[in-house]
């Protein structure tokens, strides 16, 4: 095996050189309609299609930098028996399914570690088994090929998130696993988890945290992360002594489109962002907050006109292209599906959905070039001769799923912004 990696990410956009993937299995299409909307989606999903469209998002990520699945890492993890042993014991006390604890343990690694995140169907031998309503005793993890969420590279630590949903829970205790024990990565771990003096309240979501530059970071508040995870985060960056700011961008509650940050706002090169226009550029009533802390204190803390401005104001100013074009109806149509959900593999190069064609305009508007994914898989185009490109992957299903490029990617590499 080569060299651990050591996580580093101090941009958005800096060049990729390591991000964690999941690939969609079985879980996605372990609900029903009833229950679509306790799983985190806006409709159930067809598996082949998904796993259609996922396959060209990963080929394209595969061609382009190294990437990791995370059953993969969670298999070999399990090898290890005490690792395996302490695992299977905290996600069955968590989940206070401990009656099916010895039969996971009884499982090899790549069994065990499809099961930990498929789930494991209820045995029907008891009465209350046998009448529940329920089909899985280990529920199955619909949302973990959203890597962005559990966990987040924030400078050289991995922060493990705290979930707005206990559906999702499951996630952070698996991505912690694999960063403490995976010889493959060489970190120090920033956990919420078993600190007393943190409240229920307190929950913070990758798809929230935008590290614009080496010193501003930009968060999303809303459903997903509350205003005490971001006082955590803070605590954890005053530790660090360095100089931040902190941008606080407030979100709606509804539609369920409007869950992280990640969802109306993504950086795209160092001039350049994409933004859901009403949301971020409007006039309403969702704040921007800025926080600096600079040795260990916070050295100010004050109401902004907007993201933009207080970028701007930062010395970051930012060219806004609009998800979904210029017509309000195509805005709100494209960012329903992730319009403006981009993934950037360096400055100016991106991989997003070919759906949101008002979205793509916009950005071939500014200069960049649109590249089909099948072209760059099978080498007929090379993204070498682009400056500015948007790699296009098909996404009729797994934006149902409520993410695009951006939420399907735990970045843990990044080159240094220049
Ligand atoms: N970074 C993101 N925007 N992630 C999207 C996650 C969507 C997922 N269904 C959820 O509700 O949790």
């Amino acid at each position: 095996m080569s060299q651990p990696i050591e996580p580093y990410i101090s941009s958005e956009i800096g060049e990729i050189e390591a991000v964690i993937l999941h690939t969609p299995g079985q879980e996605v299409e372990n609900m029903t309609p009833g229950n679509a909307e306790r799983a985190l989606y806006s409709d159930i999903l067809n598996l082949p299609v998904v796993q259609e469209e996922y396959q060209q998002f990963k080929s394209v990520l595969e061609k382009l930098t190294t990437t990791f699945q995370v059953k993969d890492l969670l298999t070999e993890i399990l090898e290890n028996q005490e690792v395996k042993t302490t695992l299977v014991d905290r996600i069955c006390t968590f989940e206070r399914v401990t009656e099916i604890k010895n039969d996971l343990l009884s499982q090899g690694p790549a069994e065990l570690a499809s099961h930990l995140i498929e789930g494991v169907a209820l045995k029907r031998d008891t009465l209350t088994t046998f009448l529940s309503d329920e089909r899985y005793a280990l529920k199955p993890l619909h949302n973990f090929f959203f890597t962005r969420d559990a966990s987040v590279t924030i400078y050289n630590d991995i922060l493990i998130s705290k979930m707005a949903n206990r559906v999702r829970e499951r996630e952070t205790i698996i991505m912690e696993a694999i960063f403490r024990h995976s010889p493959r990565f060489k970190t120090s771990i920033i956990t919420p988890m078993n600190k007393p003096d943190l409240g229920a309240e307190t929950f913070i979501e990758g798809g929230d945290i935008l590290i614009a530059r080496e010193d501003i970071l930009i968060v999303g508040n809303g459903v997903r992360t509350s205003t005490q995870g971001i006082d955590f985060l803070v605590n954890h960056l005053k530790k660090q002594k360095r100089r931040v700011h902190i941008v606080v961008q407030q979100l709606p509650d509804k539609p369920e489109s409007f869950i992280h940050l990640d969802m109306v706002f993504t950086l795209l090169d160092k001039e350049t962002c994409m933004v859901y226009e009403p949301v971020i550029k409007h006039e309403n009533n969702y704040g921007t907050i800025l926080m600096t802390i600079d040795n260990g204190k916070v050295e100010n803390i004050s109401r902004q006109p907007g993201l933009l401005k207080c970028l701007e104001a930062l010395g970051m100013p930012l060219k806004a292209v609009p998800c979904g074009g210029h017509d309000l109806w195509q805005q709100e149509r494209e960012q329903w599906h992730s319009g403006a959900n981009f993934f950037a593999i360096a400055p100016g190069k991106l991989i997003g959905y070919a759906r949101n064609v008002h979205t793509l305009e916009a950005l071939q508007e500014e200069g960049y070039s649109v590249i089909e994914a099948e072209n760059v898989i099978n080498g007929t185009i090379s993204v070498d001769q682009y400056k500015k490109f948007v790699i296009t992957i098909e996404g009729s299903e797994l934006p149902r799923g409520g993410g695009g490029a951006r939420c399907m990617t735990m970045p843990v590499r990044r080159k240094k912004v220049m």
